[in-house]
């Protein structure tokens, strides 16, 4: 025995072992004890053994227990920090192409329903935990989590070291995976397969943008409402663009007093400014923004003409359609406990964040403005450009799930259009 993980995953099944190396594989070796059981010895056991992998392109393998969908399905491993929330988070549509790992060991204890949603559907590739919860307790509970992801053909596994994985992502970089039942396939065909797909470069937001336009009217419901003694009884038109948006950030836009009309990602900006409106609002989406230049576009097309906000996809376009460049991180934010210092007031915020590119500073024309830092790293984490009555944030603060320190940024965006209207 070579290490703790080792250790730790070698007592129990063949949990871990390791595929023909790749130039990502790390410089430490794990011994596992191989548990096999011949026809004589194959007693019925009060647990069930693995019968799903996770195997990662660095050709590692990892065997659990599987729940919600069968069969296979190749993805990008992100960890996820969040404490709770893992019904906002599995239907976030900025999830689309990744498995979501929380590291968070004990989930599915709250079960489900069907208010607490962030879009129609789950557009993750699977969720990948350490303990399933085996009994659900929760007053608004309508369904297990594993049921409802059954019902959505999702993929999840469990019993599987959460902790190591983290550890190797965050040591090399966020890393293709692929989960499968399937015994058919050997752990050779599966390595093959995550080795021969990729994220980068691909458009995943015309999977999850809606296909036509239509006007939103929820606003946070009453029991749940903060901050409402600090709204302004006007109402202003907000244009959303969908690349993928939480339903949050338009029942918190609604709260605020907005009339929202929401529309596709691949509406013309010609059509947005006929509408007239107060303002544009650049929402969150899944993937690389590089990989949507009709999207860039878009918002060149607006900026400057109407205030506009954007929100991590939407601020990453931002940074491109202002000149910027965007990169990929080793491996992304994605949780409820992300410090960021609101450089303007001084105040250190804790954000929700999921994004797994950035928009390098350096990059943007003179005149912009970084308005918040991510203190975990140094990134940027939100940008201004008044001149251009332009804000944008890369982080989350419709906060679904997440803590609310940033909510207040939606009554500035209010600010903006408000000042806005009169000038005009
Ligand atoms: N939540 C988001 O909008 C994510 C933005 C982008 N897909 C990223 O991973 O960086």
């Amino acid at each position: 025995m070579e290490c703790a993980l080792g250790m730790a995953t070698a007592t129990h099944f063949p949990s871990f072992s390791r595929l023909n190396s790749s130039p990502k594989v790390r410089l430490f070796s794990v011994t596992c004890q191989s548990v096999s059981l011949s026809a004589s010895e194959n007693v019925e056991r009060p647990w069930k053994v693995a019968d799903a992998r996770l195997v990662l392109e660095d050709g590692s393998v990892w065997r659990a227990k599987s729940f919600g969908a069968s069969g296979t399905q190749v993805g990008e491993v992100v960890f996820n920090t969040s404490l709770t929330g893992y019904q906002e988070i599995l239907t976030d549509p900025s999830y689309a192409g990744q498995f979501v790992l929380m590291t968070n060991p004990h989930i599915g204890n709250t079960g489900v329903n069907f208010d607490d949603e962030e879009s129609k559907q789950c557009f993750l590739g699977g969720l990948v935990i350490r303990s399933l919860s085996i009994s659900t307790s929760n007053w608004r509970c309508k369904q297990t989590l594993g049921d409802y992801l059954a019902s959505r053909n999702i993929m999840g596994i469990y019993d599987v070291d959460t902790r190591a994985i983290t550890r190797r992502l965050r040591q090399d970089g966020s890393l293709i995976g692929v989960l499968s039942t399937e015994d058919s396939k050997t752990d050779d065909e599966l390595l093959e397969m995550s080795r021969t797909w990729d994220i980068v470069g691909v458009d995943l937001i015309s999977g999850v943008s809606c296909k036509a336009p239509y006007e939103w009217v929820d606003k946070t419901g009453s029991e749940w409402d903060f901050n409402f003694n600090k709204r302004n009884e006007d109402t202003f038109h907000v244009v959303a663009y969908d690349f993928g948006i939480k339903y949050n950030i338009l029942r918190r836009l609604a709260s605020y007093g907005c009339k929202i009309t929401v529309v596709p990602s691949t509406w013309p900006a010609s059509e947005t400014l006929k509408m007239k409106p107060d303002g544009v609002l650049f929402s969150n989406g899944p993937g690389d923004p590089s990989a949507v230049p009709y999207a860039v576009e878009t918002v060149k097309e607006i900026i400057g003409k109407v205030v506009v906000f954007g929100i991590c996809m939407g601020h990453q376009l931002l940074g491109q359609a202002l000149g910027g460049k965007t990169f990929k991180m080793k491996f992304g934010h994605h949780g409820g406990n992300h410090p960021v210092r609101n450089i303007r007031n001084g105040r250190v915020e804790i954000s929700a964040q999921n994004h797994n590119y950035a928009v390098d500073p350096e990059s943007l024309p003179k005149g912009v403005e970084v308005t918040h830092v991510n203190l975990n790293d140094g990134s940027c984490a939100g940008l201004a450009f008044p001149q251009q009555k332009l804000m944008s944030l890369q982080y989350h603060p419709e906060a679904s799930p997440g803590p609310h320190d940033s909510d207040p940024v939606f009554g500035e965006f209010i600010q903006l259009m408000k000042q806005e209207k009169q000038r005009a």
